[in-house]
């Protein structure tokens, strides 16, 4: 294979920002739910993502960083009736609704799972990388997202001859999409032409889909459909299945919760997809390269619940340069004996997983972001890796950056009382100020506008 054709998966990893909290925000998810109000350690937090991404950049693998969000939303707290200058919106707010003060100082935009869908060059009838920022309408903070989730996707891939970069969907339940955590591409290799699954959990229009009764469906099938749409993917290379309502219900309010997939290995709970047989059958079915691996894991060896609270199942699954491939999992998985039991069989079963690497990422945990909730991914050809922003691709000398970058801005800790003290907005800013030079993304937030 010639360098100009290799291909490569990128992980764009969120960097947690300095305002990381938990607000107990996200209904049907659990582990934000189970942690509301407790006390959050936003330098911890960074350090545990920051030190994940050195080990993937370390062990070859390409790995890139994507920026915070600028928080608190001032604006968003101004549309909300707070008046005033900044310091006065931060004490009005504070004081009437501290809730809404932690709604708009989430830092969830970490969460780069969900800050969009990405179609590589290998599936578009373009030949161009497509996003689509995700419109993440379900939860409030999370809306507040997808216009600077579109400023830094176009500071990071910049080069309209390579990248195409479509607005978010209409900002209403109808479209509901939450980007990449409800999306897999299966192909041979990463450079191969794939098929790209997309997972919904209710319909808006088609009152025969039955979607979950007690937790919300975040996506709809209108809006995977959009997607597809505007990535410009050939029919025979897209296929829509419905995750399994009844899993939705018991806390996996992402597909990522209970799938997920890498080149030609769909790892996936026995519970996944809704009719898992039939859809399963589709899926290879549609499979457009030589052999699909599907490794299910019954019930009986993890339930349910047992995938929620180890979030095995949110693991990123990695190809090495040995054509094997490596489970990246939370620690927590470690503490589940069921799930390690499981582990430890499947990588000795046969099956092309041979190796897992465990991760504290316990900050991002209490909020229900895993490995793969922190990372989006982006196949790229090595011409189109030349064409990104290369200030945003980790490095031995940008790991030490950002650490010290972390170190020197970051609260080891957030309380009510921190969010209260208008001095956390000027600090933020000045940090985020400080993190455009250091990944050259020019002035991609409001207050630097
Ligand atoms: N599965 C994927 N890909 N992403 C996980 C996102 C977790 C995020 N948690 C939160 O937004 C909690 C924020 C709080 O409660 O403070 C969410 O529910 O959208």
């Amino acid at each position: 294979m010639s360098e100009q054709t290799q291909s490569f998966e990128v992980n764009f990893d969120g960097l947690v920002g300095p305002t990381h909290n938990y607000a107990g925000l996200s209904y049907g998810n659990v582990a934000s739910l189970n942690n509301a109000e407790a006390i959050s350690n936003p330098k911890q937090a960074a350090l545990q993502g920051l030190v994940k991404m050195k080990a993937m950049h370390d062990m070859g693998l390409k790995q890139g960083i994507f920026a915070p969000h600028a928080r608190p939303d001032i604006n968003a707290l101004r549309r909300l009736g707070f008046n005033g200058t900044d310091s006065q919106v931060i004490n009005k707010a504070a004081k009437e609704s501290p809730v809404l003060l932690r709604t708009c100082y989430s830092a969830s935009a970490m969460w780069t799972a969900n800050a969009a869908t990405v179609s590589p060059s290998q599936d578009t009838a373009d030949k161009k990388v497509h996003f689509t920022s995700a419109n993440l309408n379900n939860k409030f903070h999370r809306s507040l997202e997808p216009v600077t989730t579109s400023n830094l996707l176009k500071a990071m891939f910049n080069d309209e001859n390579t990248f195409v970069h479509h607005t978010h969907l209409p900002d209403q339940p109808f479209f509901g999409d939450e980007g990449a955590a409800n999306h897999t591409r299966l192909c041979d290799d990463h450079g191969s032409k794939g098929l790209e699954v997309f997972v919904y959990g209710a319909s808006s229009l088609n009152t025969q889909i039955t979607g979950p009764t007690k937790y919300p469906a975040r996506q709809t099938l209108e809006a995977s459909e959009a997607v597809a749409r505007l990535h410009q993917i050939p029919q025979e290379q897209r296929i829509f299945i419905q995750q399994n309502p009844d899993v939705i219900d018991q806390g996996v309010f992402h597909n990522d919760v209970i799938a997920v997939g890498n080149a030609n290995v769909l790892f996936c709970h026995e519970q996944a997809f809704l009719n898992q047989a039939d859809a399963l059958t589709r899926i290879r079915q549609a499979y457009v390269g030589e052999k699909l691996h599907i490794v299910e894991v019954p019930t009986h060896a993890v339930g349910v619940q047992d995938a929620v609270t180890s979030y095995l199942f949110n693991s990123q699954l990695v190809s090495l340069a040995d054509g094997s491939m490596m489970l990246v999992a939370p620690e927590e998985c470690i503490k589940n004996s069921k799930v390690a039991n499981y582990i430890e069989f499947m990588l000795s079963a046969n099956n092309p997983i041979n190796t897992v690497k465990f991760f504290d990422l316990r900050q991002s945990m209490q909020n229900g972001g895993g490995p793969a909730c922190l990372r989006l991914r982006v196949a790229l050809t090595q011409n189109e890796l030349g064409k990104v922003n290369q200030d945003t691709l980790m490095s031995d000398e940008k790991f030490v950056l950002l650490n010290a970058w972390v170190e020197k801005h970051y609260r080891d800790q957030l309380t009510d009382s921190d969010l209260a003290d208008p001095q956390l907005l000027t600090e933020t800013y000045t940090a985020l100020d400080e993190l455009t030079q250091i990944l050259s993304l020019g002035s991609v937030y409001e207050f630097q506008r």
